[in-house]
């Protein structure tokens, strides 16, 4: 058994679905082929406004529908022109999506988000399955992944109970007679049976748990670049491709922000020594980057950047000088981890914490107003987290000769500064794309 994940950029148009079905076509023993398909395009994004129109802005609620029902509907359309797959349950999703959102009932911002961003990779996962069906010999199965994954109720970051959910998934991904699946990344099932997200990105989560449940062979996720680079080639166009990767160098670059693959998809497949494969959807051929074990370190690594946008840097300070941080860490903590909220960098001293945080417009204003009650709050925002993995000498030279930073930190592997968008522009950006 293998698991391919398509994301969002590789099936943003008909052509690209159709780009997807070749790849598929030519896998041998496809009929052992777990597929997981992430919402098509920027449709995630598309919903979210959907949502927010929904509940605040109804005058623009008809315009965000117009635009999701637009694309599905083309899409459709097109995939029919190629044969005669039936694009039904599809459409009814659709159209089970314009009920929603213009009778929205209101159980709390984040239960109401999981009920209306699934969608995407509903509708999606439909499609896609209805196409393959058309145009395969093998036979095609679509699964609704919320027969499988089993989540606790923290919606918007929900997590998936692995004891409950492996033996489903060997349930529903097994087959008597040559099958290839198709089903949702990001979404789960509830305790009430309600959907549940795993959080943005989280397709890649979701190969990576049923690759590991199913003890797949391999999980490969197929992405608009050539693999895993030292850098984000939008921002970075000379990042060179790293063919092979320890789980731990990708974990701490995707932690970092390198967006290529998600945080949380590296344990499972770790634990489960199964490769992680970042291959490049529109060239096929080539092998992209292998995620696995490494057990000889590369004696010179290649420096690599990672990025955090959006970041907000809060600076704990205890409202009487009289604390010893020890006891108080635990309660800022608490709060941020009850609010959900992830912090993406850490300096202490005896009487300040500084924290640098993303900024989650629903999240961090009660977490704030909840950090007030015990702390002093001085609060920045409009930040960049900046990381270098295998910095050189003079790479550290030239960014210690920069004015401006908030944070810095350095270990023997690795450099972070937090910036603000300024500086990054005219001091940080320029000098580490002439290192890279
Ligand atoms: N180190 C990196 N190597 C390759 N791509 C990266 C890296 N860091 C960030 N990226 C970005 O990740 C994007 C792919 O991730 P994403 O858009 O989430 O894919 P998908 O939606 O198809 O799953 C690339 O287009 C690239 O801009
Ligand atoms: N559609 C969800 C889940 C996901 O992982 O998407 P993608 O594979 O396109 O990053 C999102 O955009 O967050």
């Amino acid at each position: 058994m293998e698991v391919y994940k398509f994301g969002g950029a590789s099936l943003r148009n008909a052509d690209a679905v159709r780009a997807m079905c070749d790849i598929v076509r030519t896998v041998p023993h496809a009929h052992r082929l777990v597929i997981v398909v992430s919402a098509m395009g920027k449709m995630t994004n598309a919903l979210e406004r959907a949502l927010d129109a929904a509940l605040h802005a109804p005058e623009q609620l008809q315009e965000a529908v117009e635009q999701i029902a637009t694309f599905h509907r083309s899409m459709v359309e097109q995939m029919s022109a190629d044969g005669q797959g039936d694009y039904s349950a599809a459409l009814q999703q659709l159209a089970d999506l314009e009920i929603l959102l213009s009778h929205l009932p209101n159980p709390g911002f984040d239960q109401v988000y999981d009920l209306v961003v699934p969608y995407g990779e509903l509708i999606s996962s439909l499609i896609v399955a209805a196409y393959l069906k058309e145009q395969l010999s093998v036979p095609v199965q679509w699964v609704d992944i919320r027969t499988v994954f089993r989540s606790n109720s923290v919606y918007r970051a929900a997590t998936v109970n692995t004891a409950i959910s492996e033996p489903l998934a060997r349930q529903a991904f097994s087959s008597e007679r040559p099958c290839i699946f198709v089903t949702q990344g990001f979404i789960a099932q509830g305790p009430e049976g309600t959907t549940t997200t795993l959080g943005r990105e989280g397709s890649d989560y979701s190969a990576a748990l049923l690759g590991a449940f199913l003890q797949a062979k391999a999980v490969t996720i197929w992405k608009d670049v050539p693999g895993f680079l030292t850098a984000d080639p939008a921002l970075f166009p000379n990042a060179s491709l790293l063919p092979e990767l320890d789980y731990r160098e990708a974990i701490e670059m995707a932690n970092s922000g390198a967006k290529i693959v998600h945080p949380k998809a590296l344990k499972p497949l770790q634990n489960a020594c199964i490769p992680l494969y970042v291959r490049p959807f529109n060239q096929p051929n080539e092998q992209g980057s292998a995620i696995c074990n490494l057990a000889l370190h590369d004696g010179n690594p290649l420096t690599q950047i990672a990025i955090r946008e959006g970041q907000v840097l809060l600076s704990l300070s205890p409202t009487d000088l009289s604390f010893a941080l020890q006891d108080t860490l635990a309660e800022a903590f608490g709060i941020l981890q009850t609010h959900q909220l992830r912090t993406n960098l850490i300096q202490a001293s005896a009487i300040s914490l500084s924290l640098s945080l993303d900024n989650d417009s629903t999240r961090l204003p009660p977490a704030l107003s909840a950090l007030q009650q015990l702390f002093h709050v001085a609060y920045n925002e409009g930040l960049r987290l900046i990381t270098i993995r295998h910095y050189t000498p003079a790479l550290r030279a030239a960014l210690a000769s920069i004015p401006g930073f908030l944070i810095r930190q350095e270990t023997r592997t690795t450099l972070q500064y937090l910036v603000r968008e300024q500086d990054w522009a005219e001091g940080y950006y320029p000098t580490l794309l002439e290192a890279i």
